[in-house]
């Protein structure tokens, strides 16, 4: 690995972060017309048959989807008959209260339970007053939340608090700024005043049965504060997808330093709150080990709506991923993406209503599987709007895969994104200093040139705002 202070000169292609199979796919670039599979990469470009990168099982790179539908196969897969206007989320709605509803999305429009303001108003401290002044000021004042206050007469005058009820026959407001007490105690205006002025009529912002929000909308704080002040104890919502984690390999360690040959486990600790970043809730988080019995029983033991599984998905002598899906008749709806990293991971059907997520190992080619095939599929399980793609210059050229799509992690700054280094395969220091993941084509982008950009989910929203 070069040292750290001689790469800032460098584009972003750091071939020596490159994992071998990596490096040698892009030494053996051939000419475009030779590519491999005849499908399509979403590049518009002429497909051909493939060079076979080392490392790659031969039948995979035939069934490798490329990036863009391998995306919208997740999308799609959790796509059934759902509430209308949830985008086809097959979740039953529940009702539940206010406070756990951050990030979910309503299953029933919000209709107003109440007028809005539900009574008349005072809209300002000061007075409410009847007829033209100069006015007699009663000597009891208005206060909010107290109950319906006498009647004013004409040319009577009583002191109100903001959001406290009008009384009846009240003419206007009169904000305290506004007045002025003459030595007689006789209130006199030092404005013209209008008739209403400073009274929120009960309904302005609505009426009892109005529809506030529709199906499909995103609860946001602000949501939240909508649906209590327009009487809502709970709201009706998609449940949060449930996702069950199984972390494999007997090389993991749990804590203290690698030895031995074992290693710490990256992705134990990050896959469960991401995945909360997503919309999942994580119902369990297994420890596998290299156990293909113990595997199997976890994944057709489980009641999540999306299983995970992390590492075990290439063809090493403990890799059982495939094998246990070919086993227990799971269908393969994606095995292998035309993306790097983390090119061998997949999606199955393992049951009605249950998908598995298979990510590689590698702990940066699990984030791109994360967010290749589980965003997607959560996103729509959750019923969740797609994110409004945008691109960005790139403020570095970033050397291509021949003919996969590549995900580098980038910083974002101005209107540029830098593409980071220690972007290979098995290192997180790229991913963990980023904003965000550049979609690097295949064969690559020059310095300015436009890249598509994959928020991370802390990244725009705050790390507090997006874990609920
Ligand atoms: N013959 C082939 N070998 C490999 C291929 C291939 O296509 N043919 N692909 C390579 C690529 S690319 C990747 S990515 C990995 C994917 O491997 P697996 O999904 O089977 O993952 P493992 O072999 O279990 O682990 C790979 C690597 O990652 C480390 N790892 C695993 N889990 C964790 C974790 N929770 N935290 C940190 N690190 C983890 C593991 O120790 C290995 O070093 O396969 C290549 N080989
Ligand atoms: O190239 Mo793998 O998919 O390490 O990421």
């Amino acid at each position: 690995m070069t040292a750290p202070g001689t790469r800032a000169q460098t584009p972003a292609e750091d071939t020596d972060d490159l994992d071998v199979e990596e490096a040698l796919a892009l030494v053996r670039e051939g000419p475009r017309e030779n590519r491999d599979d005849g499908a399509d990469d979403g590049t518009g470009r002429p497909p051909g048959p493939p060079p076979q990168p080392s490392g790659e099982r031969p039948a995979e790179r035939h069934r490798a989807v490329p990036w863009p539908r391998a995306r919208e196969t997740a999308a799609r897969a959790a796509r059934t008959q759902g509430p209308k206007g949830t985008g086809g989320a097959r979740r039953v709605p529940v009702s539940v209260p206010l406070a756990d509803a951050l990030g979910l999305v309503l299953a029933a429009a919000l209709d107003a339970l109440t007028d809005l303001p539900s009574f008349d108003t005072s809209a300002m401290d000061g007075w409410a007053v009847a007829g033209p002044g100069p006015w007699q000021v009663r000597d009891e004042g208005v206060l909010a939340g107290h109950a319906q206050p006498e009647p004013l007469t004409d040319g009577e005058a009583v002191r109100i608090a903001t959001g406290a009820r009008i009384p009846a026959d009240t003419t206007a407001v009169l904000r305290t700024e506004h007045g002025r007490i003459d030595a007689q105690g006789r209130l006199h205006t030092t404005r013209e005043m209008l008739h209403g002025q400073d009274i929120r009529p009960r309904g302005q912002e609505c009426r009892i049965g109005d529809q506030l929000l529709p199906v499909g909308t995103l609860v946001t704080p602000a949501v939240l504060g909508l649906a209590a002040a327009a009487g809502y104890d709970t709201v009706t919502v998609v449940p949060r997808p449930r996702a069950e984690v199984l972390v494999l390999g007997d090389e993991l360690l749990t804590e203290g330093l690698p030895h031995d040959g074992l290693i710490r486990d990256a992705l134990g600790p990050m896959l469960p709150s991401w995945l909360r970043a997503l919309g999942a809730e994580v119902i369990a988080v297994r420890r596998i080990g290299d156990d293909a019995q113990a595997l199997r029983k976890a994944v057709t033991g489980s009641k999540a709506d999306l299983i995970i599984t992390m590492g075990g998905t290439a063809a090493g002598p403990v890799d059982h991923v495939h094998p246990i899906l070919e086993r227990i008749g799971a269908e393969l709806l994606v095995d292998g993406v035309k993306v790097r990293p983390g090119h061998p991971m997949l999606l199955a059907r393992t049951k009605d209503h249950q998908h598995l997520v298979g990510l590689p190992g590698n702990p940066l080619a699990a984030v791109s599987g994360l967010l290749t095939l589980a965003e997607p599929l959560l996103r729509t399980l959750a019923a969740r709007p797609a994110p409004e793609p945008y691109r960005l210059p790139l403020r570095e050229a970033v050397q291509g895969h021949p003919y996969d799509t590549r995900l580098i992690p980038v910083v974002l700054r101005g209107d540029h994104a830098v593409p980071l280094h220690y972007n290979g395969p098995a290192m997180l220091r790229g991913i963990a200093a980023a904003d965000g993941l550049a979609v690097v084509p295949p064969g690559g982008a020059r310095q300015g040139e436009e890249a598509e950009v994959l928020d991370l989910p802390w990244a725009a929203a705050g790390i507090g705002v997006c874990f609920t």
